[in-house]
């Protein structure tokens, strides 16, 4: 058996043309979008995803600013510019890339950003608004996979689901929304004891690790749905997965690549956020 490869990439491609026509509406209406990203420090990755988001939005239609520190920025100074962002009423979505530098507390920062334009969703009170199922912003890597899921129809209402991973921007979330649709959540991570035990059982398969290649085709269940959310650059510069492709496809059902799969649906979601936020400005305003 070979699995079916669920590729990102188009369907990242099919909703950005819907997203681009949703911005251009609320231009002609006098709102274009806008999305506030500020990077601090020079980690090249940092730099790269950064590099994606703005071009992402060039090519939606949305307006990006973009405000980039050192890595020994003095965190008044952030903190001075996100109170801005959140006063300007032309600013629609604020994101801080992270990780941030040590001098910074993460928690602090996330919330610094106004509840109405966390398109990250990373904020404590969207966090608890998810975790409610109320309306919220949903962290655009597992709303990423959601939709994903829902385009190749994987049943999740009753499917045993195990995430591999309980960082804040992945795996928590990740498990939050398979709940929230109906799937029994099992949630993974180093102390895990029998971590093969686990996956073994599951239908849906979500790695989050942050270790490439770490998921062999022996810890996955035949013809299961394996999503690899992990971006590993290898030492000859090329970028992997958490999952071993070849031995993971050789049993699952339906695997996701990297690059080309889960990476820009992220976007994709932020960029859809930002859109939301928008939308949501104009409404506002009775435009
Ligand atoms: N495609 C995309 O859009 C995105 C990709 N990523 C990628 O996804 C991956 C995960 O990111 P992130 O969640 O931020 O990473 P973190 O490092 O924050 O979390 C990794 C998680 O994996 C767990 N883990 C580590 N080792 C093991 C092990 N041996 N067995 C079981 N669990 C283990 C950790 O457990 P513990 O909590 O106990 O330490 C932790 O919960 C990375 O490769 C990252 O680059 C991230 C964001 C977006
Ligand atoms: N505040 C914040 N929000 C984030 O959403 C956030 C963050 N910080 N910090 C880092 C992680 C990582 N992340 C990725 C986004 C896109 C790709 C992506 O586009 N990947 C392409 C390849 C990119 C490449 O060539 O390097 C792909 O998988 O095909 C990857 C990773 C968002 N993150
Ligand atoms: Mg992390």
């Amino acid at each position: 058996m070979t699995a079916r490869i669920i590729d990102g990439k188009a369907l990242a491609e099919r909703v950005r043309g819907e997203i681009a026509a949703r911005a251009a509406g609320l231009a002609a209406r006098g709102e274009q979008p806008c999305l506030a990203v500020l990077l601090i420090g020079s980690d090249p990755a940092s730099a790269v995803y950064v590099r994606n988001k703005v071009a992402g939005c060039e090519k939606a239609g949305i307006r990006s600013l973009r405000f980039d520190y050192p890595a020994d920025a003095a965190p008044e100074v952030v903190m001075a510019k996100l109170a801005e962002l959140n006063a300007d009423p032309a600013v629609h979505g604020i994101l801080v890339q992270l990780p941030l530098p040590l001098q910074f507390d993460e928690a602090a920062v996330l919330e610094a950003i106004s509840v109405e334009k966390d398109v990250d969703g990373f904020h404590a009170e969207n966090v608890g608004r998810l975790s409610q199922n109320q309306e919220a912003f949903i962290p655009c890597t597992p709303h990423g996979v959601m939709k994903m899921l829902e385009s190749e129809h994987v049943p999740l209402s009753g499917a045993e689901a195990v995430v591999i991973g309980r960082s804040n921007i992945v795996g928590k979330p990740m498990a939050m929304l398979l709940t929230n649709a109906g799937a029994t959540v099992t949630v993974c991570h180093s102390k895990t004891r029998d971590l093969a035990f686990h996956t073994r059982r599951a239908d849906v398969l979500v790695a989050a690790v942050g270790k490439p290649r770490f998921v062999t085709g022996d810890l996955i269940k035949p013809g299961a749905t394996v999503i690899d959310v992990g971006i590993n650059r290898l030492p000859d510069g090329k970028l992997c997965g958490d999952v071993d492709f070849d031995s993971a496809a050789a049993v699952a059902g339906a695997i996701t690549p990297v690059p080309g799969g889960v990476g820009p649906m992220t976007i994709t979601m932020l960029l859809e956020n930002t859109v939301i936020s928008a939308e949501r400005a104009a409404r506002r305003k009775g435009l």
